[in-house]
């Protein structure tokens, strides 16, 4: 139908018919056909556009290198159905994760942010997340499991810090969030800037613009949280079907951004928070399939690229790559000449060139040049050494230009050698001797449900537990036997009953006394103090006397001393 609308239709919905993902029309307006639009790295050059095709070009799934990345990734988020693993208000309630990457999608309250989890699980009907039309929908930290569960060879390379840690159930998790920018922004703030700042398992936020709008107030306090949080964050503009001026539009909105991403860099002192350069376009609620699989593509490998599954040949994927080796002031810059300046050097001595000039002579003279060189290549290898094993975005694309060696040039770039988060990593990494026994403990609980270990346990419980037949005809027993041995024995047996029916009449008492003195008030509680009756128990402490009264009681009392004394004297006469 697409294929012969005419340019001018009597019937207006066939113009929102699409002809194919390149060239897709919405209303008078034609679908852009870009995967990204790149920042560049300095302000004077303007925005590139990347087509869906030449991202998917440059890259390859770590798992599978040289395989066709955009078939990999529906592998990998399809293959093992995506699931809805738990949900949490409460940040501290969350389950641990040490060993797993989650990435959190975030964003303004009905940006979109549920309906991508349903594209990239490719569950058309919402049937993962809830979606709705009305803002404010998902109101706690869900938490979506994506890929395979992890081999026990990864679980083992992974390690933990918790002996408690659940398995992980799949290979990532994505994390949808609730929106900001509503009611409940309060609640928002406080759990999910502690979930930016202290969850350990998250690698990246991706930060959902709506295409349309652009970025507001709120998305600038929110890219404000993750560079606080030094987050890595991509960009994903969605909605794009909704952009009424189409790849002018999305240009318009990226340079929005841009701009907000370049005053928080002005305004932060660090410069270090790594932001990706492909601010990726999607529309998952468009009309037309092409363009919902094609833009459902580039979601996924934003997702991926965060989680580190991905292995990026384009070296300007990140804005900050993050330096992970040894870190050197600025003063201990070494000048570490090239391969062909050490050439030169060593076959005469030559004369200096400009690099070297610009080098003050102290520097230059601190190591001799062969010297500077291994001891480079050594703390390379160290660094290396120490890093082996993690799978990062960065790893791959670490040049050798950033040092200095082989450009001829010392670069007075400042890293920061491990950031936080990398710390962090590190200390949550358990030592051989404990992740050995934490596997060990895992495989032991899988070898539980083995057939063997059902017997063994049934028959152990045989054991401690008999069924209650035996126990009965057991007591007869015991009972049989206790009866001959008093026969036999009647002596022991009767001094054994004494001493027992005394230690029993010991236990009555105590217990009898026990009894009589819980009977008995311990202590006037506040509630018991003396009612009216009471009172006159209580006279002399409620009425006090005056002292002739005192005066007059005293001398009764000593009269009645008297008359009894006079009594008894009388009765002894009497005798
Ligand atoms: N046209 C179009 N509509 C979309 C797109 N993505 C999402 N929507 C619609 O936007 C609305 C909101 O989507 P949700 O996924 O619930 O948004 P949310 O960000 O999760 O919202 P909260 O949970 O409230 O924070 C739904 O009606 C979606 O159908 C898109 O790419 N294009
Ligand atoms: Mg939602």
């Amino acid at each position: 139908l697409g294929a012969f609308a005419p340019s001018r239709s009597p019937w207006p919905w066939v113009q929102h018919r699409c002809l194919s993902a390149s060239s897709c029309y919405h209303g008078q307006v034609k679908y852009p056909n870009v995967g990204a639009l790149v920042i560049p790295e300095f302000r004077t050059s303007s925005i590139a556009e990347i087509a869906p095709d030449d991202l998917f070009k440059t890259s390859s799934l770590s798992s599978a290198p040289g395989q066709p990345l955009d078939e990999e990734l529906t592998k990998l988020y399809t293959k093992t159905p995506a699931a809805f693993v738990y949900a949490e208000s409460d940040f501290y309630k969350l389950k641990k994760n040490t060993r797993v990457s989650e990435v959190c999608i975030l964003g303004r309250s009905n940006v979109g942010k549920s309906s991508l989890v349903n594209a990239l699980a490719h569950r058309p009907n919402n049937g993962l997340a809830f979606v709705s039309t009305k803002a404010g929908k998902t109101r706690s930290i869900n938490m979506y499991g994506f890929g395979p569960a992890p081999t026990i060879k990864e679980l083992q390379a992974q390690g933990s810090k918790y002996k408690d840690e659940p398995i992980p159930t799949h290979t990532f998790y994505l994390v949808d969030m609730p929106g900001y920018g509503h009611a409940s922004q309060k609640e928002w703030g406080k759990n999910i800037s502690l979930y930016l700042n202290k969850r350990s398992a998250v690698k990246g936020a991706i930060v959902l613009i709506d295409a349309e709008v652009g970025p507001k107030d709120s998305d600038l306090h929110l890219l404000e949280l993750l560079s606080a949080a030094q987050l890595k964050t991509a960009i994903v503009l969605t909605k794009a079907d909704k952009v009424k001026k189409g790849l002018e539009g999305l240009r318009e909105t990226c340079k929005k951004v841009w701009d907000a991403l370049h005053n928080i860099e002005m305004r932060t002192t660090e410069g270090n928070w790594a932001w990706e350069r492909d601010v990726y376009v999607t529309a998952v609620g468009a009309r037309d399939s092409n363009v919902v699989k094609s833009t459902v593509a580039i979601a996924r490998l934003a997702v991926a690229r965060l989680a580190g599954l991905v292995k990026d040949e384009r070296p300007d994927v990140a804005k900050n790559k993050r330096w992970s080796g040894k870190m050197i002031s600025f003063d201990d810059l070494q000048y570490i000449p090239s391969k062909s300046e050490v050439r030169e050097t060593n076959a005469s001595t030559p004369e200096p060139t400009q690099a070297t000039r610009d080098i003050p002579s102290s520097s230059k003279n601190r190591l001799g040049l062969s010297q500077a060189r291994t001891a480079f290549e050594d703390l390379e290898r160290a660094a290396k050494a120490q890093h082996a094993g993690r799978t990062r975005i960065s790893a791959g694309r670490r040049s050798r230009n950033w040092t200095g060696a082989g450009t001829g040039r010392a670069h007075a770039r400042a890293f920061y050698s491990t950031s936080v988060r990398n710390d962090e990593e590190s200390q949550n990494k358990l030592t051989k001797a404990e992740r050995d026994a934490a596997i060990d403990e895992f495989l032991k609980s899988l070898k539980a449900n083995s057939e063997r270990d059902r017997v063994r346990r049934i028959q152990l419980e045989r054991q401690t537990n008999p069924p209650r037949v035996f126990k009965r005809s057991f007591e007869a027993m015991e009972k049989r036997e206790a009866r001959r041995l008093v026969k036999q024995f009647p002596e022991i047996a009767a001094r054994t009953k004494a001493v027992l029916d005394r230690r029993l009449a010991i236990g009555e008492r105590q217990r009898q006394n026990r009894a009589t003195s819980e009977a008995e008030p311990r202590a006037i509680q506040e509630d018991q103090w003396p009612t009216t009756t009471d009172a006159n128990n209580h006279r002399d402490v409620n009425q006090a006397m005056d002292a002739d009264e005192f005066e007059s009681a005293f001398a009764k009392s000593k009269g009645l001393k008297d008359n009894e004394e006079k009594q008894r004297t009388n009765k002894k006469k009497a005798l």
